[in-house]
Order: C-alpha cells, then structure tokens, then sequence
C-alpha cells in the first residue's frame, strides 16, 4: 500500500433527524444528544503524493472552501503525518458536491476522508480507534463522517453509537444561499436559552424506534432539531423554504443541524422529486438535492 500512486476516498453528508442541546460548557463546547444519519450526498477527497501540503478543491461551491492550512482535509493530514513523526507532504484534491457552511458536515466529511486516504497511501494501517481519535481531535462531528449510517453522539457528539436503520429513507436537500456559521447558530442558541432552565440532551426512544424499523411516517413525527429556533433567528427567510416544502408533500421538514440547508424526510423517491421539484421552483432556495439513508461512511474507491 505505502508505494500507492493516489488514493481516493468517497464520504457522505450527514443530517440531525435529532439535535437535543443542552446548556454551555466551560469549555464553550455543548452537550448534545445527535442522532446522526449519514446521506446520500458526497464529496470525494484524492491524496496524492507531493513535495509540500496542497489543497484543492472543485465543484459549483469550490470558491467558498479554504485552501491553507485551515482547511479540515489538511489538519487531518498534518496531525496524522505528527503522530507518525513524517512529513504531510501531499496533494489533497476535494470534489466536493456537499452544500458549504450548510449544516451538512462537508468540512468534517473531508477531513475524516483526508485522514483515510493518508492512511492508506502512507501504508500507516492505523486501527480505527486510532483514526477515532484524530477524528475526535478535528471536530465534533467528524468521527460521524467517517463511521456513516446513523449514530448517537453524545458529548460534544463525538462519542459514538452506532444505530440500526430498518429501510431506506428518501431526503430532499433545499440548499440556500450563503452559509451559516456553526459557532454563531450555538451563540444565538445561547442567547435565545438566556434566563431558562436547558434540559439534559436525551435522545427519544420514539425516534430510536422508527429509525429502528425505518419507518418513514413514524420518524416524521419524532424529528427535532434545537437549533432551528437559532437558525431561523439568524435566517427568517428559511421559514418560507420549509413551508414549500411541506405543502409539497413532504411527511416533515427541519433545518438540517446548524443550517441554513433545510431537510424534507419523503414518503418515497417519487415524492422527494416532486418536493425537490417544488422547492427549486419556489424561489425559496437556492437549489433542491434528493437523496436518501443511510449512506456509508468513509470509503476508499
Ligand atoms: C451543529 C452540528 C450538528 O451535528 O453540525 P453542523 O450542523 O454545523 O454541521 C455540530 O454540533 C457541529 O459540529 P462541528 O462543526 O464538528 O463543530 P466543532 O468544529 O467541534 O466546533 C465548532 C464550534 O461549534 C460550537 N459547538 C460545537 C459542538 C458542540 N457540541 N457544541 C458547540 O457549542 C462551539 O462554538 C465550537 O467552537
Ligand atoms: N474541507 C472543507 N470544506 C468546507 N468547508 C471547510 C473545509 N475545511 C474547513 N472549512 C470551513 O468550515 C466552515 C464550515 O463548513 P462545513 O463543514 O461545510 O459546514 P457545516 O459546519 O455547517 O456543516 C466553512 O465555512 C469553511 O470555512
């Protein structure tokens, strides 16, 4: 493996189809109860080798990813590369179809994909709980990315479960314009919380139950997400593209963590294309994505 001329790696978007916040930490971080689902839309992250540490990035939302050392497909490089003592010499490219900012986890998915990828190209055979951990260190959410299929996380929501999923779930994606910033979607939950008593984070065992037999009604009824309130703080005007949604068709609708990508759980494929259809139309968006769950973790192709 260590003499691989390039190695890809496939990672899926994640949606909330539970965020349960609870009060802020000393350390600024909150403990949640996340039930992650990962879904059907992926970036593809490619490291080849080189003589310094190189991102790029393609795809229609190319323009908004950083390409220094801040990138997240970078800092899962340089801290492997560290803890191997060897240089993160590398070229990381990242075709990259998951909304930027947008609550999808794309940042996360690249760095649990850059960290795979280097893994193999640099012949590490490093075990999963050692990548785990680096995961860990990169970002809340980033363990999520790399495990897939759907997940408890508790903690910051770092600390995974896995979560069996009975069936295939079908998703319609409204992508808006612009991002918003996870940091800034926790501090206006914070400011809406002020003066109230915030409940320990508990996932409900309903919803456990309808991703259990995967059924689509049931989990309708059980989605929450305690940022939206926030999100829609900070962005009214996704009240509107979830209004579309529903009076599409769609069995429910929630902003997807952080946001502003807002999410429509379909009875089927057929019915995500006519709420995609709907929404694209609307004007409420910028685009409309169908999908559907669970989707794998991070894969070499
Ligand atoms: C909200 C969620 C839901 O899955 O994701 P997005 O919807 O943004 O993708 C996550 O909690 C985001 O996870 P992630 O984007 O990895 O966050 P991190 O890099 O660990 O932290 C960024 C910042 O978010 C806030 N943060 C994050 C996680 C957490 N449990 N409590 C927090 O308060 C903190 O302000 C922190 O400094
Ligand atoms: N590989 C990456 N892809 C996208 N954004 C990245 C990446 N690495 C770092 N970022 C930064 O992370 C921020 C959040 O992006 P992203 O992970 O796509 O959204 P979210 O946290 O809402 O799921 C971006 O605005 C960008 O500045």
């Amino acid at each position: 493996m260590a003499d691989r001329k390039s190695v890809t790696v496939r990672v899926p978007a994640k949606v909330n189809v539970q965020l349960a916040v609870g009060g802020a930490r000393p350390d600024g971080f909150h403990d949640l109860a996340n039930v992650f689902l990962a879904v059907s839309l992926f970036d593809e992250v490619t490291v080849t080798p080189a003589d310094e540490l190189r991102v790029t990035c393609s795809g229609p939302d190319a323009d908004q990813v950083p390409l220094d050392r801040t990138n997240l497909a970078a800092r899962a490089a340089e801290r492997l590369a560290a803890r191997h003592g060897i240089a993160p010499d590398v070229h990381i490219h990242i075709a990259k179809d998951i909304p930027v900012a947008g609550g999808m986890a794309g940042g996360s998915a690249d760095g649990a994909g850059a960290l795979l990828a280097c893994d193999a190209l640099w012949g590490l055979n490093s075990s999963r709980a050692e990548l785990m951990e680096i995961c860990a260190e990169l970002g809340s959410d980033v363990p999520f990315s790399l495990a897939g299929g759907a997940a408890l996380g508790v903690g910051r929501g770092e600390r995974l479960s896995e979560l069996p999923v009975g069936g295939t779930i079908h998703w319609v994606f409204a992508v808006a314009d612009g991002g918003l910033s996870t940091p800034a979607v926790y501090r206006e939950f914070d400011r809406l919380a002020e003066g109230t008593d915030v409940p320990e984070p508990v996932a409900s065992p309903d919803l456990l139950e309808a991703l259990r037999t995967g059924d689509a009604a049931a989990l309708a009824g059980t989605l929450s997400n305690d940022l939206q309130p926030a999100a829609l703080s900070l962005r009214p005007s996704l009240a509107a593209t979830l209004e579309t949604g529903m009076a599409a068709g769609a069995l429910a609708a929630l902003v997807s963590g952080s946001g502003p990508t807002t999410a429509f759980l379909t009875k089927d494929e057929d019915s995500a294309r006519s709420v995609a259809e709907a929404l694209t139309t609307s004007g409420t968006c910028r685009t409309a994505r169908v999908a559907h769950a669970p989707a794998p973790g991070a894969r070499i192709v």
